[in-house]
């Protein structure tokens, strides 16, 4: 099920002019405040009519504004889940629930409501009324009432800006669960990298009402030109691994294209593949094979780009076997080294590299 966008709108100084497709799997919307995100989410839930565009969800026309059709926010067939859920106060879980299965259509395919509870544990919560619900178990509420009225597409906005760390590091395996299971195309809405690094297939990069840049996520978050965008501390790349085994001290062996990880214990049986995002920050680079280093991640890597920033940093873009793995250094120390496309040498990554909250399913 593809999602497709062309979009085209003014708010004062501020314009909209964008296309993109989406789906199957995750989309993510990224871009600062302001870019645009909240309101292509809201015109492609049918909550925002934009001057012009088009909105295509498998070959249903949803808006064409050229031949005057916008089709209603309820029949389009979207589910949306916003930062804040918005559950009915006055109702219990189990009543918010009733109110997302009202708009199901007869014999629409979709995981059904047992499965739905399930893949979201929700199970207990049937009688609470909102009032009495962490963050957390609000926003997998609000999830499970968007799937049960069997939406052909979901849109999250932000879905957990309004969650503390803790608390979105809960909820993820649930997004990832719903992305591997319910099989129900995700446009996700977000300005956090560690979020999309996990969840996402695709991304959609956002500035100032314009698309910069689409494509696999792997690919446009390695990109050296994407540092920038992404900021600095949280630019890196991401890439699957299998996990390997675990050892009695508190590291696990991660098997990827290039060689082979080790990182403080992650949290997958031996076999299982991941998916993991590898700070720019924390990869360092040498030209031959270091001796006497306390890392255990020495891996063989080639140079394929540079980019220069603003600042005194370059991003470097290294092929590690099928992968790509982003590191940033000084200028100074690429100058010294010698670094060009096509140079051999070797990253080295420490064991914290990747962070906890940076470690999540594959998609299957
Ligand atoms: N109804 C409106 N009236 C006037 N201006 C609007 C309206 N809706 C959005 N805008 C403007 O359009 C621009 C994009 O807003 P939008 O909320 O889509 O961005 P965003 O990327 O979702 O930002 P954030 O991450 O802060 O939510 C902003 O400059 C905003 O002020």
């Amino acid at each position: 099920m593809t999602l497709a966008v062309t979009l085209a709108h003014a708010f004062g100084d501020f314009t909209l002019d964008v296309g993109f497709k989406a789906g199957p799997g995750v989309t993510a919307l990224f871009g600062p405040s302001g870019a645009g995100k909240t309101s292509i989410a809201n015109a492609v839930a049918g909550l925002f009519t934009p001057r012009e565009g088009r909105i295509e969800l498998g070959g249903r026309v949803l808006l064409d504004t050229a031949a005057k059709v916008n089709m209603s926010a309820h029949k389009r067939r979207i589910g949306v889940v916003f930062q804040d859920g918005r559950l009915f106060p006055h109702l219990d879980v189990a009543g918010n629930l009733a109110f997302g299965a009202r708009y199901a259509p007869r014999g629409a395919p979709g995981p059904d409501r047992a499965e739905i509870l399930a893949l979201l544990g929700i199970e207990e919560l049937l009688s609470r009324r909102p009032g009495t619900l962490s963050g957390g178990e609000k926003q997998r509420v609000a999830l499970a009432r968007a799937l049960l009225a069997r939406p052909e597409f979901l849109v999250m906005d932000e879905p957990l800006a309004a969650l503390d760390g803790p608390r979105k590091d809960d909820i993820l395996p649930y997004l990832e669960g719903l992305r591997d299971r319910a099989r129900v195309p995700i446009l996700y809405v977000s300005h956090s990298v560690s979020e999309i690094a996990r969840l996402a297939d695709r991304i959609v990069v956002l500035r100032e009402g314009r698309v910069l840049r689409a494509g696999p996520v792997a690919d446009v978050l390695s990109d050296p030109e994407m540092v920038p965008l992404v900021g600095v501390r949280e630019a890196g790349s991401v890439f699957e691994a299998q996990v390997l085994g675990h050892d009695a001290d508190g590291l696990s062996r991660l098997g990827v294209s290039g060689g082979t990880l080790i990182l403080p214990r992650v949290d997958a049986d031996p076999g299982k593949h991941i998916r993991i995002r590898v700070l720019a920050q924390d990869v360092l680079l040498s030209l031959e094979s270091p001796k006497g280093l306390s890392s255990r991640n020495i891996l063989p890597v080639r140079v394929e780009a540079l980019h220069q920033g603003a600042g005194p940093g370059v991003a470097v873009s290294l092929r590690l076997g099928e992968d790509r793995l982003l590191a940033r250094i000084t200028a100074r120390a690429a100058a010294e080294l010698g670094l060009r496309p096509g140079l051999a040498c070797h990253a080295i990554l420490k064991a914290t590299a990747v962070p906890r909250g940076d470690v999540g399913a594959a998609h299957e």
